[in-house]
Formats: C-alpha cells, sequence, structure tokens
C-alpha cells in the first residue's frame, strides 16, 4: 500500500480568463474550480483512480480543510487526516491568454506535535512506500520529513523543493525533482535531457536510489545506480500542468508496486501525466486504457 502525507495540503481554487491578466482593471472568468490538492493528496488522488491501494493524511484544518475531507469522501479516495488548528490554505491558478499564474500560500503556522501524530498515523497503516511531497508550512522543516522516513521500515520517496532535498538525511527509496528543482538541488544545469541525466546522477549518487525528473514538455526520466531512462511525451493538448508531477510520481509507483521493469514504470508515469495536463486544475482525468497507450511512448536508455 503506498500511504502519502501531504503537510500542506490545499484547496486548488483554477481560474480561466478569456483575455490576459490586467492590473487595474476587474478580470472576469470563464472557469472557477476547486479542487483537493497539495502533492500527496493529488497522488493518490490519481493512484486510486489507477485502481492501487492507497491512503492519503497529511494535516487539515479549517473551512478548507473540511472542503478538503469531504471532496476526498465524496470522489471515494481514502484519507486519514490530522487536525491542525490553522486553516488549510487556497492556492490559485490562473489560466489567461498570457500564460499560468500560480499563486501558493505559505500555509498556516503547525505545531512540532503535529509531526508525531502523523507518524502514529502512518505506522497504523504500515505500508510498503510512503510518499511526502509538497511545501512544509511554517514550524516544520527537512527533520520532519527525516523522521517520517526512519519511523518504520517502508520506502520513502520525496517530492519537495530543490533546497530541501540538500538537507535530507539520506539514503530515500525514491525523489521527484522538476527540472528547476534539478538545478537546485545540485548547482547544475539542467538545459538538455542529457544535462537533466548527469543531474539526477549526481543526486543519485548523494543517496536517493531512484530519481524520477519531471521535464515538463520534453517528458521524464529515471536514472537509478546502473540505469537511465527517457521518455518522450505523448502528444496532448495542455489546459495546465497543475498536478503533471504528481500523476508521474504516482504512475511510476502504481507501475512500481504492479512489477513492471523500470523503463516501463517511466513509460506508464508519462502516460498518465500526459492525461493530467489536459484538464484544468487538479481534477481527476479519465484514466482508462493507460497501459495500453503507455506502451506507444518513446522510451529509451541514457
Ligand atoms: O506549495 P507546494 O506544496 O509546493 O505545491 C502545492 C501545489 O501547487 O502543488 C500541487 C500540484 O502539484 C497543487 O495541488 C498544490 O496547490
Amino acid at each position: 500500500m503506498i500511504l502519502t502525507v501531504t503537510l500542506n495540503p490545499a484547496v486548488d481554487h483554477t481560474i480561466k480568463l478569456d483575455g490576459p491578466l490586467e492590473a487595474d482593471a476587474v478580470n472576469r472568468t470563464t472557469l472557477d474550480q476547486y479542487d483537493a490538492g497539495g502533492k500527496g493528496i493529488n497522488v493518490s488522488k490519481y493512484l486510486e483512480a489507477l485502481d492501487a491501494e492507497t491512503v492519503t493524511s497529511g494535516l487539515v484544518g479549517g473551512l478548507f480543510g473540511d472542503f478538503v475531507e469531504r471532496q476526498l469522501s465524496r470522489t471515494k479516495v481514502p484519507h486519514d487526516f490530522v487536525e491542525m488548528s490553522g486553516c488549510t490554505r487556497l492556492n490559485t491558478t490562473i489560466l489567461s491568454e498570457d500564460g499560468e499564474y500560480k499563486i501558493n500560500q505559505s500555509g498556516h503556522p503547525v505545531k512540532r506535535r503535529s509531526e508525531r501524530a502523523i507518524i502514529e498515523k502512518i505506522a497504523d497503516y504500515d505500508p510498503e512506500t510512503v510518499v511526502v511531497a509538497g511545501s512544509l508550512p511554517p514550524g516544520l522543516g527537512p527533520a520532519t520529513i527525516d523522521r517520517i522516513a526512519d519511523a518504520g521500515d517502508w520506502d520513502t520517496a520525496v517530492d519537495v523543493e530543490g533546497g530541501l532535498l540538500d538537507r535530507l538525511e539520506v539514503p530515500y527509496a525514491w525523489c521527484k525533482p522538476n527540472r528547476a528543482e534539478l538545478a537546485t538541488a545540485t548547482g547544475m544545469p539542467t538545459g538538455t535531457v542529457e544535462e537533466c541525466r548527469a543531474a539526477a546522477r549526481e543526486l543519485q549518487s548523494r543517496g536517493f536510489r531512484r530519481v524520477v525528473a519531471s521535464l515538463g514538455p520534453d517528458g521524464a526520466i529515471l536514472v537509478t545506480d546502473d540505469d537511465g531512462f527517457y521518455v518522450e511525451p505523448p502528444e496532448t493538448d495542455v489546459v495546465d500542468t497543475a498536478g503533471a508531477g504528481d500523476a508521474l510520481l504516482a504512475g511510476v509507483l502504481k507501475a512500481s508496486a504492479d512489477g513492471l521493469p523500470l523503463g516501463e514504470t517511466l513509460r506508464y508515469g508519462v502516460e498518465v501525466a500526459g492525461r493530467v495536463v489536459e484538464v484544468p486544475g487538479t481534477t481527476v482525468p479519465s484514466l482508462s486504457a493507460v497501459a495500453e497507450e503507455a506502451s506507444s511512448n518513446r522510451l529509451r536508455s541514457l
């Protein structure tokens, strides 16, 4: 079972404008959507839709916390959160003619005792894999992630900011940086797929056993100590990129839990991410026939 932890969940508010975003004007929307979000929660949403066994946990509170829990219940995503005293944040994505704007709140400060409650909850489920994903709320630091990883004999996957990757006590079973995070964590160039491979290899040698990196419109790579794979993205009509990295990780972990060879896990993950960019926000798209379609995504060794 894959248990996901989001220490800083969010309600994802996605707004679409007809034209460009303008200052000193009333910008009217043509789409308004609210999703239960935060990176770990998204991973579980996609895992559930892929029929993988999952439960999502983390810290929620207040009006937006209620929304997150209610929406997950309605969409039948298993969840078991720790309640916190503050309110869960609201993150906004503005889709306008001139691009995609993302405004993420920092989140409500969290007390250290919440960390103990989360670790106890994880231990109750005895998962094979724990995914810790997303930013940390004020009050928590990288040591919280290390303590979660060390609290049981589960594999831990991390999807955190590049600056945090550097401050974790390795080893970790998986990490999922994006291109910018790869560059921040290693100080290496990531302009080409080859450069991304070298940066991922550097992270791998520091103690992240498998590094799966999302390269946006260039697809994704997966690097281990003796293997490297690159998968080109399928053709898609991109609405927005929110949740694409989470979908990649969910797909790779699901395929890996099913015992697929490494290269195939990456093909599968890229296919799931390709479906997610075609819908607004972090809504779960149709994930039918993912395995069949994934097999036609172009894979090469690095
Ligand atoms: O502020 P963070 O925790 O880094 O990212 C949070 C977030 O932008 O990431 C998800 C998409 O990956 C969204 O559901 C959510 O709003």
